[in-house]
Parts: structure tokens; sequence; C-alpha cells
């Protein structure tokens, strides 16, 4: 479950995109990217996905050099989870899952009884089975979402890229569809997601890697490394982090939310004093 990034560097044509990222996950988790738009998140993603090549620096998946893989022996590493979308035929829950084991058959054969398995499996463990036989385009977006993480799992790879797992999604379905994706971590998974919302992050992020003008910018668990001044540097914006249920829990309040004369962990925080 292990993914190491070491010194990586990439350009699209003149323009340098990433510059010298630096990290690695060791251990089942779930790693929250944080960043504002065009700051290099996707590109990060392409890269560490085989998708683009044409970097310098290394990125090994169990100790595999990702770029060397064939498209199969990857697609056993790390599978990608889109955002929720409308594909452009009505398939079956089922036959959207079982897309996710195309690595596992050759293209003059179909699944069978293995990959069939293997989907059941996925939508299982994700609370989907009884929708099996549904069109995905009549789906809501967290359920479409679920199914989009099940093919994934189909793939069975341990390596899950999320993008943006909970755009566009109500806020309810925010929170069962992340809650799902920690239940991942603790089953083995690695899940490696991209968020514009650092309240997730406090919530359910064991890692966080904010970037900065295509750079790491801090590195560490929410606790180490999520405070206002992080995030005035990230989004301009004054945010102050405020502890609750004696430190169990952090919320993020918009600074101008924050009552003139209100003392606590946020004032501090925002104040860039450390709490
Ligand atoms: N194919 C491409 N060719 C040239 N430049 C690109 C290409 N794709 C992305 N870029 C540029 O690279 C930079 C990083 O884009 P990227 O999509 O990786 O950012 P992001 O952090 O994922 O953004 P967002 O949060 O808005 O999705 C941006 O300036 C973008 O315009």
């Amino acid at each position: 479950m292990s993914i190491q990034v070491d010194r990586l560097h990439f350009s699209y044509r003149s323009k340098q995109v990433l510059t010298d990222i630096t990290f690695s996950v060791e251990e089942p988790s779930l790693l929250c990217l944080l960043g504002p738009n065009g700051v290099g998140k996707s590109t990060l993603f392409r890269c560490m996905l085989g998708l683009l090549t044409g970097y310098s620096g290394s990125i090994t998946a169990e100790g595999h050099h990702i770029r060397k893989l064939a498209p199969a022996q990857l697609a056993r590493l790390v599978a990608y989870v889109p955002q929720s979308h409308s594909p452009a035929f009505s398939y079956s829950v089922q036959d959207m899952v079982l897309m996710g084991t195309a690595s596992h058959f050759s293209l003059m054969s179909s699944p069978g009884r293995k990959e069939r398995g293997l989907a059941d499996e996925a939508m299982e463990r994700l609370g989907i089975l009884h929708l099996r036989e549904r069109s995905f385009l009549e789906l809501s977006g967290g359920e479409r979402q679920l199914v989009l993480i099940a093919r994934a799992l189909a793939q069975q790879a341990r390596i899950l890229f999320m993008d943006e797992p909970t755009a566009n999604l109500d806020y309810g379905n925010q929170l069962r569809v992340l809650q799902r994706v920690k239940e991942l971590t603790r089953g083995g998974y690695t899940v490696i997601q991209s968020t514009h919302n650092p309240d997730q992050v406090l919530l359910f992020a064991d890692r966080v890697l904010a970037m900065k003008d295509g750079r790491v910018f801090a590195w560490g668990t929410p606790g180490e490394v999520m405070n206002g001044e992080l995030l005035k540097e990230l989004y301009g914006v004054d945010i102050a982090l405020e502890q609750l249920y004696g430190g169990a829990v952090s919320v993020c309040i918009p600074g101008f939310a924050v009552p003139a004369g209100a003392v606590g962990d946020g004032k501090r925080k925002l104040a860039g004093v450390s709490g």
C-alpha cells in the first residue's frame, strides 16, 4: 500500500507546474491534497497514475517505478475514481462496476464468475449491492460516487486516487461518501484524494499535503499543519480554526464570522500565534 514520490518535477512544454515534490505514504491511510485552483493537484495525480510520464524524479508504488509498468500491471496497483459523471450510455450498476475488472481478462473474452464475484464484493463493501440491477443514470450523485469507488475496488488495486470525490454532492452525501472512504483505509486501502474543503481534511485525513505554486507547502498530520496561517497562505482569506470537545474536533470558521473580541483557539490561530 506504499507510494513514494521523490523530487518530482513536471512541465507542460515550457510551463513548469510541479517543482520538487517529495512525500511518501507507507501504510493504509487517507491522504488529502489541498491547494488552490490550478496549483497542480490533477497534474500530480496524472503523474502518479502513469498518464503523464515526462517528469523528472521518481514515483514508486509498492516499490515499482510506475513509469516502467505495463498498463495491466499498473492497474493492479493503482486505481482512479473520477468525479461523478453521466456516461454516454445507460449501464447497469453491475456493468459499471464490472468495468473495473477489465485488466483481469483479455480483450477477446468477457467477465466471468471470478470478475462477477469481485464486482459483488466491491458493491457489498460499499453497501450498494442492492443497487446492482439499477441503471447508473437513475442514481443520485452520492450513489453514483459510491459506484465509481466500487469500480475502482473491483480493479483490485490497493492505492486509490480520488479527484474531489464529494464535488457536486449534498452535505449528507459528502459525509456518507467520506465515511465509506475512511472505512476503506481501515480495511487496508491507501486513498489519496484532492479536496477544496479544509473541514474534510480536519475530519477525515490522516495526512495532508498542502500545495502552493506547484510545490509542497506543508506536509504532515492535520494536527501538525492545519492552522489559520496555512489556509491564509493557500486561499488568501482569513480562516480561524476552532477546537471543540476538548480538542477532539477542529472546524474552520471564516474570519469575518468570528465575533469581534472573541477569544479562543480560533482567534489565536487566526492571529498567527500557535495555540
Ligand atoms: N494539458 C495541459 N497543458 C498545459 N497546461 C496545463 C494542462 N493541464 C493543466 N495545465 C495547467 O497546469 C496548471 C495546474 O493544473 P491542474 O489541473 O493540475 O491544477 P489543479 O490544482 O488540479 O486545479 P483545480 O483545483 O482547479 O482542479 C494550471 O495552470 C493549468 O492551466
